[in-house]
């Protein structure tokens, strides 16, 4: 292929990919990681354009290659930013200033103005430094809940590192024959490494995207919007894992749930919106008594579930009764009034001969009815004799 088709090839590309980036950017405008990405597909596009318009016309100095340049190593600048927005929230908008003012600067330089070479050995260097910090992010952040999205763009980024080195060894070992554009080894292959990055690192960005959006739409699937916690469907799931998990390792497994105490009266006496205020705040203080990596599950109305797996029994009913106490030391404050509430819980764990573990909620449950009878504010082990004269 002669240099020029593969120049208009390189365009074509870059504009599709740019097309791309920016739709995925138009469907979900609140995504910044996705507009830093949208202006550096846009930003490759308009180099690789110059490119193909200067081997036309001779284009003014400033504009190809000083303007073309930094707006190369500005398009990598966005790359990082979009994944620094992606993992830390925080936008690179300085970095890639100040990058691009040092390599605007550096070609008005003596020796760098008048030599592709120079240029080229200075302009390199940064932009591995841009592409390696970006590789660094994505590493540091790979076993977050998003990690699995990132080895594409990191494979994309690893790659054109190593390429970015071969760059460098080739004209420092070709620097006679460079011109900047030229029917030559250098310019061809870095016409066809370009585009690859574009496509690796588009492909890249795209899969950390819909790996955001799959991890997004999973986790509302799993969670109850009022209480924050997981739902009934999350506790099918994470239940009948934790449950086999424990069997085997022969480990303990076990449930407390609640129940708020005539909660019937609140909503009556308060309506139904500060009853949902006051059951967000029976999961807050509940959470903030219980440790993060313990289940937390709203059952369904104003029931429960909390699932330990691991905790010796005596240990939950410590945790049982610390939440108990943190709830009934917390009433609800409303504007107008100060609503004291509590909760009756029953703990129940899992037995030798238990097939799976609805059996162990409906003990559970039952240990709770108990408590409920015994006379609320309290919580209470199952117990199969004290069971059988509570039904009796
Ligand atoms: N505000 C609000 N209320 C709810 C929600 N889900 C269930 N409830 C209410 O919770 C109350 C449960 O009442 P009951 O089952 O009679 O129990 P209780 O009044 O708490 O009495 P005991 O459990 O026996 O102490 C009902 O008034 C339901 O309407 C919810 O999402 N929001």
């Amino acid at each position: 292929m002669d240099l020029l088709t593969l120049t208009i090839s390189t365009v074509m590309f870059s504009a599709m990919t740019a097309a791309a980036l920016v739709s995925l950017y138009i469907t979900n405008k609140t995504n910044k990681a996705m507009c830093d990405w949208a202006i550096a597909g846009v930003l490759f596009f308009s180099c690789n354009l110059s490119i193909l318009v200067s081997t036309f016309f001779t284009l003014p100095w400033l504009l190809s290659p000083v303007l073309s340049n930094v707006m190369y190593i500005a398009a990598h600048g966005f790359i990082f930013s979009g994944i620094v927005r992606h993992t830390r929230n925080e936008n690179a908008y300085l970095t890639i200033a100040s990058i691009c003012a040092m390599v605007f600067l550096i070609q008005f330089a003596p020796h760098v103005s008048e030599s592709v070479t120079f240029r080229l050995l200075t302009i390199l260097p940064m932009m591995m430094a841009l592409n390696g910090l970006s590789l660094f992010h994505l590493w540091r952040f790979r076993n977050s809940s998003l990690g699995k999205g990132y080895w594409a763009a990191g494979c994309a980024l690893s790659l054109f590192i190593v390429y970015t080195l071969v760059h460098m060894g080739m004209v420092l070992s070709y620097p006679e024959k460079l011109e900047y554009l030229g029917d030559d080894i250098v310019q061809t292959t870095n016409l066809l490494a370009t585009t690859l990055y574009d496509a690796g690192i588009t492909l890249g960005v795209i899969f950390i995207h819909a790996w955001h959006r799959e991890t997004t739409l999973r986790n509302l699937s799993r969670t109850d919007a009022l209480s924050g916690w997981y739902n009934r469907h999350a506790l099918n799931e994470f239940a009948t894992r934790e449950f086999a998990r424990c069997q085997r390792d022969k480990t303990t497994f076990a449930f407390v749930t609640f129940d708020i105490d005539y909660f019937k009266k609140v909503n009556d006496t308060y309506g139904h919106l500060i009853g949902d205020h006051a059951l967000k705040h029976i999961a807050s203080v509940a959470k903030d008594a219980t440790r993060e990596y313990d289940y937390h599950f709203r059952h369904g109305g104003e029931e429960f579930v909390l699932m330990f797996s691991g905790l010796q029994i005596n240990d939950i009913e410590v945790v049982a009764e610390r939440v108990r106490r943190a709830i009934h030391a917390a009433p609800f404050v409303t504007p107008t009034d100060t609503i004291p509430l509590s909760v009756s819980l029953g703990i129940a764990a899992m037995e030798p001969d238990d097939l799976n573990w609805h059996v162990v909620l409906e003990r559970a449950d039952n240990a709770m009815y108990r408590a409920k009878k015994g006379g609320r504010n309290k919580a209470e082990r199952f117990n199969q004799q004290k069971l059988s004269l509570v039904k009796a």
